[in-house]
């Protein structure tokens, strides 16, 4: 009788696998430790069978994020591919969904969804910089990591317009009570301009506790969103009135831009603008070069040079060396010793 090997034994004496804490459709995620270092990750496995004609995207969303660094979008470390499955390794957001959290607390204060509607403007902002869309902005695409930090997941529908994915998809797959009227006509649309519609809902989401267009019936709900008429409850500000309705604009074209968003008053103001996150503290290491406290760290306990660790390193490759390079730069930037484990 063949020895019977686990489906996930590729990942033996690299990470340790526990409990799965999701499944969608062709996807599940599993909490699992990375041995090297003793961090927590979350591993997505999906099976390249089931994926069938999807499988593209998957690519395409993997591709996405080796270019994407910013410290909302939650991190790739490392991409496992066998025959039959795909594991991407990623950043650890034990917080769960922003979804939960709104749920628990009914609606947030203008305060919190500010910090909050902050963190998703700098990273949907970068996102857009970097020549691609989201188009799927909702509060379940949203963790929060361990210091309340959100992070910004499944970029399984993102493209980029050079990225030749045909756009009628995401009708067929985002989710309709934050897609933007065009989308759900049909028409051709910008990805980026669909992002500034949802991110309109989830604010409106987030300070209200439900949804500015909402109806069992789909074709009942196109419509609302189509005539885009929504009701301002009597808690709403002034402030957050005029940034709701310069997004949730139906002609794309008079709809507020991402840089016009960053820059509006609502955005800017309030008491918090003090822990504004300063954008340039996340460096993209292929720009600003390699971390050499890492570097040494990891010759150190692999008795090579560090010449040949820092080469190795910017290959990129996204295996065990490229994830366990992310994973110490973490530790460093939360100010945290650098340790690697003896060998397992
Ligand atoms: C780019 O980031 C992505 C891309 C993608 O396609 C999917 C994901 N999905 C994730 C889903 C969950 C987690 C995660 O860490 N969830 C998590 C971790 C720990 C705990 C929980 C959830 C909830 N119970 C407490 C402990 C991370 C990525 C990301």
């Amino acid at each position: 009788m063949p020895q019977q090997v686990s489906p996930y034994s590729v990942l033996d004496g690299q990470y340790d696998l526990h409990e799965t804490i999701g499944s969608g459709g062709f996807a599940k995620v599993k909490l699992a430790t990375h041995l090297l270092t003793g961090d927590k990750v979350a591993i997505k496995i999906m099976d390249k069978r089931q994926l069938g004609e999807d499988l593209p995207r998957i690519y395409l969303e993997i591709e996405a994020m080796k270019q994407l660094s910013h410290q909302h979008i939650c991190k790739l470390y490392q991409v496992v591919e066998t025959d039959t499955k795909i594991f991407m390794v990623l950043e650890y957001c034990p917080g769960g969904e922003l979804f939960d959290y709104i749920v628990e607390r009914d609606r947030l204060e203008e305060e919190e969804a500010r910090v909050f509607f902050r963190q998703i403007a700098s990273a949907v902002a970068y996102v857009h910089n970097m020549g691609y869309a989201h188009r799927d902005l909702k509060p379940e695409n949203l963790l929060l990591d361990d210091e309340q930090h959100l992070k910004l997941i499944d970029f399984g529908l993102c493209a980029n317009p050079m990225g030749g994915l045909d756009q009628h998809l995401a009708t067929c797959c985002g989710s309709p009570a934050y897609a933007a009227p065009e989308l759900v006509s049909g028409k051709q649309y910008l990805g980026s301009e669909a992002d500034i519609w949802s991110m309109g809902v989830l604010l409106y989401a987030l300070l209200c506790g439900f949804l500015p267009f909402d109806d069992e019936n789909l074709g009942a709900l196109y419509r609302k969103i189509q005539a885009g008429v929504y009701e301002n409850p009597e808690w709403l500000t002034a402030g957050s009135k005029d940034l709701l309705a310069a997004m949730l604009q139906v002609d794309p074209k008079r709809r507020i831009t991402i840089s016009q968003l960053l820059m509006h008053p609502w955005l800017t103001g309030g008491s918090s603008s003090a822990n504004v996150d300063p954008s340039s503290k996340y460096k993209d290491p292929e720009t600003h070069g390699v971390d050499e406290d890492v570097i040494t760290e990891v010759a150190v306990h692999q008795g090579k040079s560090r010449v040949a660790v820092r080469q190795a390193v910017l290959r990129w490759s996204y295996d065990y060396l490229t994830a366990t390079y992310f994973l110490l730069l973490a530790q460093k930037m939360k100010g945290n010793p650098l340790r690697l484990l003896p060998k397992a």
